[in-house]
């Protein structure tokens, strides 16, 4: 066992202290990264106000070139698009793509080059990523590679979009042999959340958020996994203050740690990616939408506080809590068809993977994780086998 970094630095009120109240209804986080920053604005039923903060927050906005969820697009993507079109001066063009996690492919990609291409977008355009990661990641890298960088705008309608993927300029398509394999580091110039969108959802993609939430929890912020634990029924309930908290928390913590290492250079940014080289590869062989990545991520954390106990690193009391606040979110904690010969190839091509050699992110407490590298292949196989 190689612990390479400790990648944890200590919660303070200084870096917990980016939250401003933009209205009276909006909390406000500051995504910090000097000429790059941009605000995330939270709150509910909020679309009225989104002309003011577009004015203030994107200048020289002319034409707004609008790509959503084709599932969402009556619901949440037209208020949106009404609201962009009574900015004086604003031309808007909207498109679909299918829902679904198969729709971040290279095919779909190529169609929204060709459409921002015929409706004329230029250097000056800003597009519109409207509903879940699926849409953020391939409308984001189709902004990121479309002239070489046009701006855009995250608006997230699911909890797992508006709690991790719609904030940090992650961008990117899948592979058939491996998830996100193809992409950008692009940040957005504005993500705007109002959390009226997840009253919608269904079920299992709801639930399906929140362990990305249960993440932030475990790797950084002990005292929120602590709230996680007592507020778990509120959050099912999708209760509004309760949704309120846990959105505005988990950003708080995205924001700060893509602040100290914005392109997961340092290794600080790699703890985003907590049970993310199990889930990857149980989304790839499972095939893509089979298991949803919230599912997976679930799953893929239990395997990696099982290999965290298994190398010593942190007791079983970890795996205790961590199992009961998933259960209690409703989460999978295991995976009957969990296959280590199938999973272990894919999990080579894990982006963390240097030198030819695993590197997995592992506890070692609530609220702490480090870097491990040079990690034993068939301890990774025992921490799937005991998932099963
Ligand atoms: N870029 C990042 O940093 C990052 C972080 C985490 C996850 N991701 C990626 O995000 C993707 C998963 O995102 P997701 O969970 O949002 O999935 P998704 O985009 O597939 O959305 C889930 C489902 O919800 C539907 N939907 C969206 N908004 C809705 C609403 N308000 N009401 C009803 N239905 C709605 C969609 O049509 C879809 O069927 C994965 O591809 C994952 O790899 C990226
Ligand atoms: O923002 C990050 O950094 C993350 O790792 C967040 C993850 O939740 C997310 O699933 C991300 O897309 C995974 O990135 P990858 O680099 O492992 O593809
Ligand atoms: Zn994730």
């Amino acid at each position: 066992m190689a612990p390479e970094s400790s990648a944890n630095t200590p919660s303070t009120t200084e870096n917990r202290g980016n939250i401003a109240a933009a209205s009276g209804r909006r909390a406000s986080i500051t995504v910090e990264l000097a000429e790059r920053s941009y605000p995330i604005e939270i709150g509910t039923g909020i679309t009225g106000e989104l002309a003011d903060v577009l004015r203030q927050e994107v200048g020289d906005l002319s034409h707004a070139l609008v790509i959503a969820d084709e599932s969402i697009q009556t619901h949440w993507a037209d208020p949106i698009i009404e609201c962009l079109s009574s900015i004086d001066n604003v031309r808007v063009n909207n498109t679909n793509v299918p829902s679904g996690e198969t729709t971040k492919s290279v095919e779909h990609l190529s169609r929204l080059w060709d459409w921002l291409l015929s409706s004329g977008a230029d250097r000056r355009s800003v597009l519109f990523a409207i509903g879940g990661g699926v849409v953020g990641d391939l409308a984001g890298f189709a902004a990121a590679s479309f002239t070489r960088g046009i701006r855009f705008v995250q608006i997230p309608t699911t909890l797992l979009a508006m709690v991790d993927s719609s904030v940090g300029g992650k961008t990117g398509i899948n592979l058939s042999g491996g998830k996100n394999m193809v992409g950008a580091f692009w940040q957005p110039e504005l993500v705007w959340i109002d959390t009226a969108c997840l009253q919608t959802m269904g079920e299992r993609d709801y639930l399906s958020g929140l362990a990305e939430v249960v993440k932030y929890g475990v790797i950084e912020d002990a005292e929120f996994f602590d709230w996680l634990c007592k507020n778990a029924a509120s959050l099912l309930a999708r209760d509004h203050a309760a949704l309120q908290h846990a959105v505005t928390r988990s950003c708080q913590s995205k924001a700060r740690v893509v602040r100290d290492d914005e392109r997961e250079t340092s290794g600080r940014r790699a703890i985003l990616n907590y049970g993310h080289t199990f889930a990857h590869a149980i989304e790839a062989t499972a095939g893509y939408g089979a298991i949803l990545h919230g599912e997976a991520v679930s799953i893929g954390m239990q395997m990696a506080a099982s290999l965290a106990i298994d190398m010593g690193l942190c007791d079983e009391s970890l795996l205790t809590r961590q199992t009961e606040l998933l259960t209690a979110c409703g989460l999978p904690v295991q995976f009957a068809d969990a296959d280590a010969d199938k999973m272990l190839p894919v999990m080579m091509r894990d982006k963390k993977v240097a030198h030819g050699k695993l590197r997995f992110i592992l506890p070692t407490d609530i609220g702490n994780v480090q870097l491990v590298g040079d990690v034993d292949p068939a301890q990774v196989r025992s921490a799937i086998q005991a998932h099963r």
